[in-house]
């Protein structure tokens, strides 16, 4: 198959060489808000860039029919108009907040804990996220996934990375030199308290879990997740 990869940063590299592992041609390496020459060869594109330039990027592979996936963080207030415009255009259209498998799997476990948790009012429920001191966005996308899920489950009904009002998550953000992506969510009692906890070893897991889903969207038409794509529950 061949592949963009729009943003070519710390996540483009990796993704470069799990895809090329996997017998795929990279047909556009860009770094930039330059031109987009090489897109209209490629069977998917694989956006990982920064918050200012999904949107633009994503329309663009959109607007040339080329399914898209992308994991950009920090410009998801404009999900909606890049899922409409996909439909519109009939094209193909997956974004996660996170592509690893084992996050994948933490989503469906932080959601069954907040199921249960939902029941029990002495628990009190806490985030805690850390990453790269070169993280551009605070809190990261999958905390901001992380912390939807819980509200959608439960009496909380937002979450705050600064001082939390009542029935809001709070988040702590952290940066620390080359940490890739550790979240623990704990619920806090007077007498215990339970956590879950993913920790990421390097970027591999990401890159591969974004690979695979280029490779999965290549033929298909709509707006997917990566729920569609692993088929967990
Ligand atoms: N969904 C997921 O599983 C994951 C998401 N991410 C997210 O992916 C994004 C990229 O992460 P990294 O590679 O670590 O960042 P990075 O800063 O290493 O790379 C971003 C790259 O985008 C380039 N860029 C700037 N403007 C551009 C434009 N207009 N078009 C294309 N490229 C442009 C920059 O030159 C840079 O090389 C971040 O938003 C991060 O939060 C990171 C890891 C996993
Ligand atoms: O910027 C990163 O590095 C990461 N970003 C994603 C996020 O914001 O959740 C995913 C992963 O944790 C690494």
């Amino acid at each position: 198959m061949k592949i963009a990869l729009v943003g070519y940063g710390k996540m483009g590299k990796v993704i470069e060489r799990i895809a090329q592992e996997r017998g795929h041609e990279i047909v556009l390496r860009k770094k930039s808000s330059d031109n987009f020459d090489g897109l209209e060869q490629a069977d998917a594109a694989i956006e990982f860039s920064v918050p200012d330039a999904a949107v633009n990027n994503i329309t663009e592979c959109l607007n040339q029919n080329i399914p898209v996936v992308s994991g950009t963080t920090g410009w998801l207030e404009q999900y909606h108009n890049m899922a409409k415009l996909c439909e519109e255009k009939n094209g193909a259209f997956i974004y996660a907040s996170n592509f690893s498998l084992g996050v994948n799997v933490f989503f469906e476990l932080n959601l069954q804990l907040a199921k249960m948790m939902s029941k029990l009012k002495e628990y009190n429920v806490s985030m805690e996220e850390i990453h790269h001191t070169q993280k551009l966005d605070a809190p990261s996308g999958t905390a901001i996934t992380l912390a939807n899920d819980i509200i959608n489950h439960s009496d909380y009904s937002s979450w705050s990375i600064g001082n939390p009002k009542e029935n809001e998550i709070f988040i702590d953000a952290k940066r620390e030199e080359n940490v890739p992506g550790t979240h623990i969510i704990k619920y806090d009692s007077d007498v215990d308290s339970v956590e879950i906890k993913h920790t990421a070893h390097s970027r591999d897991g990401f890159a591969l879990g974004a690979v695979v889903a280029a490779e999965w969207l290549a033929n298909k038409r709509g707006v997917y997740s990566m729920k569609d794509v692993l088929n967990l529950t």
